[in-house]
């Protein structure tokens, strides 16, 4: 049986380093996300070395996610490995003055998007059972306060509670969960957070040695692969150059 992995938010970052990473090892790859161009480029980029299916998807929306994992072709199933990344921050100012609409939105899709893609991909992990992985991206904000992070740290935190507490439930199953949770690291994340403020991501990355994407999707693969009797709880990964919160980093 050929070994699958379901990425959702493989249009950018962590989990298209991870849709590079799987591939490289031949795993099957379902990659999800919204930007349905940057899905069929992936596919351009490695359908000629790995089965690849497509399909956009917001992880919001429950019923959709219940439709693409319904019509998921018999070849990407069961599912081995579930890296549940999709995810954003927003509102990068004070509580007091960010937009409930903005705290919405990474509710419904750090929170509802992981849950409702969670629940739809159950069974299909079950089916798989002794080596299946449910991976999810929390942060080192779901740990450590600090200004500005409000609802996005508290939804990370969710992320972390909600995986331990899966681990308790699929005990006996084989199915495998761990919270990643990664610092500093540099991708898009920091564009969407300012509004697309170019300023704002040369300032957090600029003089200092952020992680990559693909150190992130090396870890990744890594819990994914591990032997079935083995199951990481939670990795905490950050550059050399950060201990401990995300305030703490050095810099030239
Ligand atoms: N970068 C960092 O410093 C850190 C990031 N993280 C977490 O890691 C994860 C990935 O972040 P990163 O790769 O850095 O960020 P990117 O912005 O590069 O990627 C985010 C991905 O999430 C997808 N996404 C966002 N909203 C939705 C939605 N509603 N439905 C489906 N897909 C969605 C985007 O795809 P599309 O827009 O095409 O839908 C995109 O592919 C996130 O959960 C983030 O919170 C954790 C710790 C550190
Ligand atoms: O999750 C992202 C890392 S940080 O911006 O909160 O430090």
């Amino acid at each position: 049986m050929s070994q699958v992995v379901f990425i959702t938010g493989a249009t950018s970052g962590f989990g298209r380093a991870c849709a590079h990473r799987f591939a490289e090892a031949g795993w099957s790859l379902v990659l999800t996300g919204r930007r349905q161009e940057r899905l069929e480029d992936l596919k351009t980029q490695l359908g000629s070395r790995v089965p690849v299916h497509v399909a956009a998807l917001d992880v919001r929306d429950d019923s959709a996610v219940k439709a693409v994992v319904e019509a998921l072709p018999g070849d990407f199933r069961p599912i081995t490995a579930l890296i549940n990344n999709a995810g954003l921050a927003l509102a990068p100012e004070p509580a007091q003055r960010a937009a409930l609409e903005e705290w919405h939105t990474m509710i419904d899709t750090n929170i509802t998007g992981l849950v409702n893609v969670t629940h739809a991909l159950l069974p299909s992990l079950m089916e798989r059972g002794e080596g299946a992985s449910i991976i999810n991206l929390g942060s080192v904000a779901g740990q450590w306060p600090y200004p500005g992070s409000h609802v996005y740290g508290a939804s990370k935190a969710f992320v972390q509670q909600f995986s331990y507490n899966l681990r308790c439930d699929l005990q006996g199953t084989g199915v495998r969960v761990t919270d990643v949770a990664p610092g500093l690291s540099e991708s898009e994340f920091t564009l969407v957070r300012n509004r697309g403020d170019q300023a704002a991501y040369d300032k957090l990355y600029g003089d200092t040695t952020p992680l990559q994407p693909e150190d992130i999707a090396e870890q990744i693969f890594h819990v994914a692969t591990l032997p079935a009797h083995v199951n990481i709880n939670r990795l905490e990964i950050m550059p050399t150059r950060q201990a401990w919160s995300p305030f703490a980093v050095d810099r030239d």
